[in-house]
């Protein structure tokens, strides 16, 4: 089972960059000790110079530097704080130099996590979640969790250590006002804290508004052309104009709501520090708290502001990132396809396949395919033929892997697929489909499937048999034409011709054609299995076709109809017998 997504997985991927991270919170510790006291000293200075009560900055100077006036001590002690400063600025630089390198790798190893189980998600549960969903997990909700791992890394240790040494010096000049702060702040952040859940579940219906759209417009846009030729296009859009506007709902109730609230905890604080300065000046009146001193308090009552605002906002992005986890696990969720150990032959070029009992359903309600039993010899050359919907195209998947059965079994030279590699198998077996999807990449890359090890030579071949050489010759670029967004620049019969020849280059064992040719008219697709008779000669071919031209010849004829091997034999012998393939023929007759 694949390990999920939580906090301590996230601290596991934090520690692998231990020595990064131990000199990050080392730099951070220093920083503190520089920053801590820089509130302290030009207060001092009321008390030493102004009020003419010299201590430790006026003894020292004199001691090291010498005697001077009120405008002498008062430049040293500037110097002092603002070369303190510099230093601080560039600590924070390298502290959120590594932090955010860390934090980086974090995420690129959670996106990795992530990419390498969708590459072995079983197909069903693949179809489950859909595209537009993944997509958004992998670039929102990581991001998300980016965030939220930048800040802790960086900021948690920092800000509870700069908390704990500001309480300690204001402790120590003032008890009342110090454990006044040291009560005040955890109330301060409990507040904040019921806040931060509110805003994270506003920060869901966002997300969910978004990701709806998201799968929404990417679908209309995909269907872009048949929309129109339906002229359905007020319909669909309008359909993603009212999610468009569900996000401007969900996004408002957020964004001025996080705000709201956000801004509620920050004037809490606001009052917290008023009530403290009305207590400083009260007890300069009545103790002996010094007018310096109290002038030090306030500036570290400003001071303790970034890290307890640091420690809030981490608290709502902590929030979020919850949120952002739940929806990345469902990824992670998402069942892997079994993958066996045993391996074909490479090359091999006798593959028997033997169908048992085999049935298989998309979903519970309905079996799509139910009891199936056959044998495909190697070398053999059979057709399957159905009613729309008989489960032809299912078959033909979990033949070649990309659906897992529930029940029977198939074995391949007698090795059961539960127990074959399944990149084995389709390194041997070659589905065709009807609809061939095609990258938004060049010819090349989609013949060659991005193997830049194939010549030029050995493509043009292939392109030939084909029968797409020509169209490719006549091309601008040739080759290197750019075929769009799943190959919309090439028409339909060309794409399945282009699928052929990838199917010619990748030289299986065993190919399957799911209706490969249906977009040919019968003169070129007479021509390519022509053609291809030499190339397929030893090879074992499965064919799904609605044509009899294309299924008479076949070695042998399986009939389906509703999930079921409904007949088997030679089309002389079929012919004979009442029943689905005499209907079939007659159909085609007429
Ligand atoms: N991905 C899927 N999820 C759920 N049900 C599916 C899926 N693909 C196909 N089906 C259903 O399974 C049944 C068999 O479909 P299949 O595509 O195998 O039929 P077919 O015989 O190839 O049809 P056609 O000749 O129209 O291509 C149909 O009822 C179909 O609705």
């Amino acid at each position: 089972m694949n390990e999920k997504i939580t906090l301590k997985y996230i601290l596991k991927l934090l520690f692998e960059n231990k020595k990064s991270l131990i000199l990050g919170q080392l730099i951070t510790i220093i920083a503190i000790v520089i920053s801590v006291p820089i509130p302290l000293l030009l207060p001092l200075l009321v008390d030493e110079v102004l009020l003419n009560k010299p201590d430790f900055f006026v003894n020292n100077i004199n001691e090291l530097l010498g005697n001077g006036s009120a405008f002498y001590y008062i430049a040293i002690v500037t110097f002092i704080v603002l070369f303190l400063r510099l230093i601080y600025f560039i600590f924070g630089v390298i502290i959120t130099k590594i932090f955010t390198k860390i934090s980086k790798y974090v995420t690129f190893k959670i996106r990795e996590k992530l990419l390498n189980h969708l590459e072995l998600v079983n197909m069903n549960e693949y179809e489950s979640l859909g595209s537009g969903s993944i997509g958004a997990n992998l670039v929102t909700d990581v991001n998300t969790l980016d965030n939220f791992i930048v800040s802790v890394a960086s900021k948690f240790i920092a800000s509870i250590l700069t908390l704990i040494a500001v309480a300690i010096v204001i402790i120590k000049i003032d008890l009342i006002l110090g454990l006044m702060i040291l009560f005040i702040q955890p109330i301060i952040m409990i507040i904040s804290k019921k806040i931060a859940n509110k805003t994270g579940l506003l920060k869901k219906e966002e997300n969910k508004a978004i990701e709806i759209f998201q799968n929404n417009i990417n679908e209309t846009l995909d269907l872009f052309g048949q929309i129109k030729a339906s002229n359905k296009e007020k319909f669909f859009f309008q359909e993603s104009v009212n999610k468009a506007k569900n996000i401007q709902i969900t996004s408002n109730e957020f964004n001025y709501k996080s705000v709201a609230y956000e801004r509620f905890s920050f004037t809490i604080f606001l009052f917290a520090f008023e009530i403290f300065r009305a207590v400083g000046l009260v007890l300069v009146a009545y103790s002996d708290l010094s007018i310096g001193l109290m002038f030090a308090m306030f500036g570290y009552i400003w001071f303790i502001m970034t890290p307890v605002q640091d420690i809030l906002t981490m608290q709502y992005s902590y929030a979020s990132a919850k949120a952002a986890i739940n929806r990345i696990n469902k990824i992670l969720d998402l069942k892997v396809e079994n993958n066996g150990e045993k391996e074909l032959e490479k090359d091999i070029k006798e593959i028997d396949i033997s169908i048992k009992n085999l049935s298989f359903s998309y979903n519970e309600n309905k079996k799509t395919l139910q009891d199936i039993s056959f044998e495909i010899k190697s070398g053999e050359k059979v057709a399957i033929i159905g009613a729309s919907g008989s489960g032809k195209t299912t078959i033909a998947h979990i033949i070649s892997g990309f659906y897992s059965k529930n029940s029977g079994d198939i074995l391949y030279n007698n090795i059961s697929i539960d127990k074959l590699n399944r990149q084995s198998l389709r390194e041997n077996i070659f589905l065709v489909l009807q609809m061939p999807i095609l990258f938004n990449n060049s010819l090349r890359f989609n013949i060659t499937m991005g193997n830049d090890n194939i010549s030029n030579e050995k493509i043009y071949e292939a392109l030939k048999i084909a029968q797409l050489f020509e169209t490719v010759e006549n091309m601008p670029e040739k080759l290197d034409t750019i075929v769009g967004k799943h190959g919309i620049r090439l028409s339909g019969g060309q794409r399945q011709r282009l699928s052929i020849a990838r199917m010619i280059i990748a030289n299986p064992a065993v190919v399957i054609f799911d209706e490969s040719t249906s977009a040919l008219d019968v003169h070129t697709e007479t021509k390519l299995f022509s053609d291809l008779e030499e190339f397929l000669k030893s090879k074992t071919v499965i064919t799904i076709a609605h044509r009899l031209s294309t299924v008479k010849n076949a070695d042998m004829i399986y009939v389906l109809e509703d999930g079921k091997l409904v007949q088997s034999g030679k089309h002389e012998e079929l012919e004979e017998q009442e029943g689905h393939y005499l209907e079939f023929v007659k159909k085609q007759l007429i």
